[in-house]
């Protein structure tokens, strides 16, 4: 089995728990009290500059333990002093240690949207996103089949979340364009092998027209990084492992939103 099929395996078991503990019909109660998130796509357009995406990211399937995050809240503060434009948060609980509790910890302390960073399945998981304070949502192509993909994303949209549809090829950003996608994200991690190709945004980009959001993934190790995909087309980057490991998360996002600052200058 491959590491995509494994976590998505752990993730539906773990939604049957939840689902018997929370029905769904209680949490579109909660969604409706919450009412509609924040509008992404405007906060996440790279105009004025490269976004960057600061991930409170514990362990990984191909690293391994990352980092001890006691205070998930704290650390998103430290993001957003650095100018992160979006805190990600990952709740999956079997290979990254996190958890929904993150997500309102999270949400507590800042007032940049949240990424509910997760494996989405099921229409529930996004109610629950919803119901926990997310503004964003991931959504996986090479997870989902297109016509479930279709149907998450527009429920997304209907319940104000603005989805981040995942793409690592070719024929993944055309199923993401069909299914209406208006932010992509391109992994330059293969989810399934956990290979890093860095190439990857470059290649895609110019598949994603003009108005959409596009989002480079994964694998950035510091402001060049930042720099590069600022000159290659992006609208925001999304960082985990380097804000994480690097010992001052607010210094090493403030060197990346520079770094893409100063690359969009240059380009105009
Ligand atoms: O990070 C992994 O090893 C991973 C493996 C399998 C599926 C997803 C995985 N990560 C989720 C992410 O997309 C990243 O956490 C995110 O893009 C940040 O990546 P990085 O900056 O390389 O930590």
């Amino acid at each position: 089995m491959n590491t995509l099929d494994d976590i998505i395996g752990a993730v539906r078991k773990d939604l049957t728990a939840r689902r018997r503990l929370i029905p769904e019909a209680e949490l579109s109660d909660q969604v409706a009290e919450v009412g509609p998130g924040l509008d992404c796509a405007a906060l996440l357009s790279g105009t004025d500059g490269l976004k960057v995406i600061a991930e409170v990211k514990r362990s990984s399937p191909a690293k391994g333990n990352l980092a001890d995050i006691l205070d998930p809240g704290g650390l998103a503060a430290e993001y957003e002093a650095g100018g992160a434009a979006a805190i990600s948060v990952l709740t999956e609980r079997h290979r990254f240690g996190g958890c929904l509790a993150d997500l309102d910890a999270v949400g507590a302390r800042v007032r940049v949207p949240l990424l509910r960073k997760d494996f989405i399945v099921d229409p529930y998981q996004l109610w629950e996103s919803r119901a926990h304070g997310a503004d964003l949502v991931l959504l996986i192509v090479a997870a989902l089949e297109q016509p479930l993909l279709a149907e998450l994303l527009a429920l997304a949209a209907e319940i104000g979340l603005t989805p981040l549809v995942e793409v690592h090829d070719e024929t993944e950003v055309k199923r993401a364009l069909d299914a209406g996608a208006w932010v992509i994200g391109v992994n330059a991690r293969d989810l399934r092998t956990l290979e890093m190709d860095r190439g990857t945004f470059a290649r895609l980009a110019p598949e994603i027209p003009d108005g959409v959001v596009r989002i480079a993934e994964s694998g950035i190790r510091g402001p060049q990084d930042a720099a590069d995909y600022a000159a290659q087309g992006a609208d925001a980057i999304l960082v985990g492992e380097s804000v994480v490991t690097g010992g001052d998360s607010k210094r090493a996002v403030a060197a990346l939103v520079e770094a893409g600052r100063q690359r969009g200058r240059a380009l105009r």
